[in-house]
């Protein structure tokens, strides 16, 4: 049975900020359950792996399930905390003398070639177009989503027999269309930056958990999971949340059927 693993459910930052002695970044220095690497999942199949995202904290998210390497990576967008691992994995790539996979649209594989010019000589690139590809039996589609002032980022919707499952992690103000993209899914993992943000709108770039439930009113999908949560999120905090939504943990693992989704 095919599984997703979070490996990752920070923002940029992650949790504990290098900076702050909050209570949640000194709980996440010595409990650990707000401890969070910057955002990423592994899905397992049968047939091999699929990563989404390999930011800076890639190697120790592979050192804590215990994984030794991974062929293929999607990537949803182009900034460091979503990109920031990919010279480590190159480098495991060279020495493992295997080359590796990554996928993501055009304009994002340009800005990671612009950032780092020597992963093509370890690194397959594979463009997905907008009509998406198909890896390990899951047809993935990709759509741009508003990621507020920090530009666009990726979306993907990624599909196996019955089970749906959305990738969101860094959106804002979806328009929608966007939101359309996002509709009837079994698992929408979204990005929630805080429970409620005070900054002002224009400066921000991932939804609050307020604004993601209204939101989750109109996209109406059968589970969720919040990820991509900043030092201000308490994991061990009651929030008033709908029954289906769950703030994900690092090495959180869900089965991806329908049934047990
Ligand atoms: O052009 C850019 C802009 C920002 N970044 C990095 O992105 C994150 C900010 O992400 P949020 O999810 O919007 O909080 C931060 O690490 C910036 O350094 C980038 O790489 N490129």
């Amino acid at each position: 049975m095919d599984e997703l693993i979070f490996l990752g459910t920070g923002d940029s930052m992650g949790v504990p900020r290098v900076y702050c002695d909050c209570m949640i970044c000194e709980e996440a220095r010595t409990t650990g359950m707000n401890r969070r690497y910057r955002s990423a999942v592994m899905i397992r199949t049968a047939e091999g792996d699929i990563l989404i995202d390999c930011g800076p904290d890639w190697v120790t998210q592979m050192e804590q399930i215990e994984q030794r390497f991974v062929s293929h990576t999607l990537i949803t967008h182009a900034h460091f905390d979503h990109i920031a691992g990919l010279p480590e994995w190159v480098d495991a790539c060279r020495w493992l003398g295997q080359r590796g996979h990554i996928y993501s649209p055009s304009e994002v594989l340009e800005t990671i070639r612009a950032q780092f010019p020597w992963l093509p000589r370890h690194l397959y690139f594979h463009e997905i177009k907008p009509e998406g590809m198909e890896l390990y039996g899951w047809k993935i589609e990709p759509h741009l989503m508003c990621h507020g002032k920090n530009g666009m980022s990726y979306a993907f919707r990624l599909t196996k027999g019955d089970m749906c499952v959305g990738y969101c992690s860094d959106a804002i103000n979806l328009s929608p269309d966007q939101k359309l993209f996002l509709m009837n899914l079994d698992l929408l993992i979204l990005g929630t930056n805080f429970y409620h943000e005070e900054a002002e709108f224009h400066t921000r770039s991932v939804y609050d958990m307020v604004e993601a439930i209204e939101l989750l009113q109109e996209l109406q999908p059968s589970q969720v999971y919040f990820t991509h949560m900043g030092h201000g999120v308490d994991v061990e905090e009651r929030y008033a949340i709908p029954s289906n939504v769950t703030l994900a943990r690092t090495g959180m693992r869900i089965a991806l059927t329908v049934e047990d989704a």
